[in-house]
């Protein structure tokens, strides 16, 4: 059985339930089991504390994680990533009370308040700071207020925390993070992995591309193709209507509107998009 951790509670969860149940396995029935088992694919799904995830799969107990790239570095555990999927996007970055400290280099001597030690060690040292560290659970955008820090560094997904709290962000983002599927450093992929893999690129290919059907005028046809090229070409069929095709491609979501749009303009009629459920490229 391959085994499988997923974050248990917090920002990355339902996602990571989600995409796992899109892609065909059978996930916990409630929020209080730790552990469920999906017989018919072979998987047994443990759940963790999203921060744990890389330390108990660098320790080779389980095969795969699902977890944030922040959180992977942050716990210094020997892992590798095997696929981003998409979901649990934010930045990592230093914040402070504007015109106070501005910079990296405004750091050295000072304190700063993080959940995410590991990360913020790893930055300052290459920004060659010294700053003393003080960990905090959470909520650290109170740490500059409440007299434990002159700086934070936190995770920022909307910016609306720093606000509310009159703080601003300042030197380069410190790293972009999204959920990851994770194995230990070095770990070769078997023939279990491969189809998890495959299901979840799957899902990644069905939420960010639509399946786009039009009838044109053949010879439009090939005007219209360079705006629908596909993934590998786009499949054209007869009309019973002398001198017309239908074209069939899949488009990616976020350019469907502006591509419609133009194959209107180009003379291309009945275009209908429909989402795709499921897929193996
Ligand atoms: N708005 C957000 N707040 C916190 N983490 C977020 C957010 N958006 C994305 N993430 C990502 O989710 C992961 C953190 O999840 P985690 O469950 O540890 O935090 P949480 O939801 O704040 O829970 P807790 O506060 O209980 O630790 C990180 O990879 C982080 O980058
Ligand atoms: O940029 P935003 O959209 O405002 O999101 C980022 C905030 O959300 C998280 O806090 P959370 O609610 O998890 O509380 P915590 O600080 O106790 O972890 C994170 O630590 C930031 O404070
Ligand atoms: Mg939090």
């Amino acid at each position: 059985m391959l085994r499988i951790a997923v974050p248990n509670k917090g920002a990355l969860s339902q996602g990571a339930t989600d995409m796992l149940t899109e892609a065909g396995y059978r996930q916990r029935r409630s929020s209080r089991d730790l552990q469920s088992i999906d017989a018919d694919n072979g998987v047994e799904f443990f759940y963790l504390r999203p921060g744990d995830i890389a330390t108990y799969v660098a320790s080779g107990d389980l095969d795969l994680g699902i977890t944030g790239r922040d959180l992977a570095v942050n716990s210094g555990a020997e892992v590798e990533e095997v696929l981003a999927l998409g979901f649990g996007r934010s930045t990592f970055r230093y914040a402070g009370r504007p015109g106070v400290i501005d910079s990296v280099a405004g750091l050295d001597g000072k304190r700063i308040a993080t959940s995410y030690p590991g990360v913020v060690q790893r930055d300052l040292d290459a920004h060659g700071v010294k700053t003393a560290i003080v960990e905090l659970a959470g909520a650290v955008e109170n740490a500059i207020a409440l007299g434990v820090a002159d700086a934070i560094a936190d995770v920022v997904e909307t910016g609306t925390t720093l606000k509310q709290a009159g703080l601003a962000v300042f030197g380069d983002p410190i790293m972009h993070s999204e959920a990851v599927l994770v194995r230990k450093s070095g770990n070769g992929a078997g023939a279990a992995v491969e189809q998890l893999l495959r299901r979840l690129r799957g899902v990644l290919v069905a939420r960010s591309y639509v399946m786009l059907a039009y009838d044109v005028r053949a010879e439009l046809l090939e005007a219209a193709v360079e705006l629908t090229p596909g993934i590998e070409s786009p499949t054209v069929s007869p009309l019973h209507r002398e001198g017309w095709v239908a074209v069939q491609s899949m488009t990616e979501r976020a350019d469907l509107h502006r591509v419609m749009d133009a194959l209107y303009e180009l003379g291309a009629r009945g275009i209908l998009a429909s989402n795709i459920d499921a897929c193996r490229l």
